[in-house]
């Protein structure tokens, strides 16, 4: 488990201090995926650079396995360090070492044995589905090949894992190819994994939990299924706006008013009721009908969530019920920001 506890960093320079991270309380249990986002300049870096010991807090502590870390001595320090696996948006490879040379250097820094690094390595190239390429250079290799076995070197010796923004340099097939590498590190191994992003479907596609921060601060955390189907602050609503394209694009609308558009309202479905027909059910029993105008049905976290937008005609009154009843059931609003 690693645990922040009001912690800030501060750096201070010539003329101005920054505040880089301010009072950030966060857990991020035993064996979950937890993902943090934000803008650039947002502190993500900076919170990932205070876990692997590379900076220490201005204040706060942060305790990882029960340990507080800003208590360790240097010596305690290098082998706690040892511990946590990184994995680089870069790579950072060693270009002059072999795919199976890089994976090992861990494991001689830790002493292992040469007999027990060959097998872990062999062990680990056989996990990122690398055997074949052992005795390449990662000048050989594919962004997606290099980035397997960065992620082959950080498990190498680590109980925890920790990304800093592992796909930000690879094509979006790759991506989706190491998120799934890293779903079955965190699965297979029960690694935890903290990751932090500037982009939203990565936290949707692997994350159990998010937190989202801004100017140094976390402006919102949870589960990530609650997160996205009911995003607080206004930051949060802009990055799942990013992977969700819930307002239709303006030609649409105005082809929508055109055409003499009714009055639109979002309905949100969470989890199973996603697989009821509600919205049949409850409008055909009020004599009204719906038109879906724009929406989608989503799989998050192994759950569903549809996020339509609707319109109704019929008589006013008879609308005015359906919304009502409705409104027990499923988040309803009425859109009004996309009117002119
Ligand atoms: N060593 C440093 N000295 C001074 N200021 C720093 C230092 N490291 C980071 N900062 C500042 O702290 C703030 C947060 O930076 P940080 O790199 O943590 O943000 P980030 O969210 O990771 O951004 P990005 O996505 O662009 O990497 C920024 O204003 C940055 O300029």
């Amino acid at each position: 488990m690693i645990a922040f506890k009001n912690v800030s960093k501060t750096f201070r320079l010539e003329k101005r201090e920054v505040h880089a991270v301010q009072n950030v309380s966060l857990t991020i249990g035993e064996g979950e995926i937890f993902g943090i986002i934000g803008f650039s300049g947002a502190g993500k870096s900076t919170l990932l650079r205070l876990v692997n010991m590379l900076e220490r807090p201005t204040e706060g502590t942060i305790t990882i396995h029960g340990t507080d870390i800003n208590k360790l001595s240097p010596k305690e320090l290098r082998k706690r360090r040892s511990n946590i696996g990184m994995i680089f948006q870069n790579f950072n490879l060693f270009h002059s070492r072999t795919v199976a040379g890089n994976i090992a250097y861990p494991l001689k820094l830790a002493g292992w044995s040469k007999a027990k690094i060959n097998d872990r390595v062999a062990e680990l190239l056989s996990f990122v589905g690398l055997s074949d390429k052992a005795k390449d250079y990662p000048d050989q290799l594919s962004g997606g090949q290099k980035q397997r076995v960065g992620i082959a070197r950080a498990l190498a010796t680590s109980p925890d894992v920790i990304c800093d923004e592992a796909t930000s340099a690879l094509d979006p097939e790759t991506t989706a190819d190491i998120l799934r590498l890293l779903k079955k590190v965190n699965k297979e191994f029960g690694i935890t994994v903290l990751l932090i992003t500037h982009e939203m479907h990565v936290i949707q596609s692997i994350c159990h939990r998010v937190a989202v921060m801004e100017n140094g601060r976390v402006i919102e955390s949870g589960d990530v299924f609650e997160v996205f189907t009911n995003p607080q602050h206004e930051t949060t609503q802009r990055f799942i706006q990013s992977v969700q394209q819930d307002l239709p694009s303006e030609n649409i609308m105005q082809e929508w008013r055109k055409r003499g558009g009714k009055k639109l309202y979002r309905v949100i479905f969470k989890g199973s009721i996603t697989n009821d027909s509600v919205l049949s059910q409850v409008t055909q029993k009020h004599d009204v009908h719906f038109n879906i105008v724009y929406g989608s049905v989503q799989e998050l976290q192994e759950k569903l969530f549809g996020n339509l937008l609707i319109s109704f005609e019929g008589d006013t009154p008879k609308i005015q019920a359906t919304i009502s009843e409705l409104a027990s059931l499923v988040d309803i609003r009425e859109v009004t920001d996309l009117e002119s």
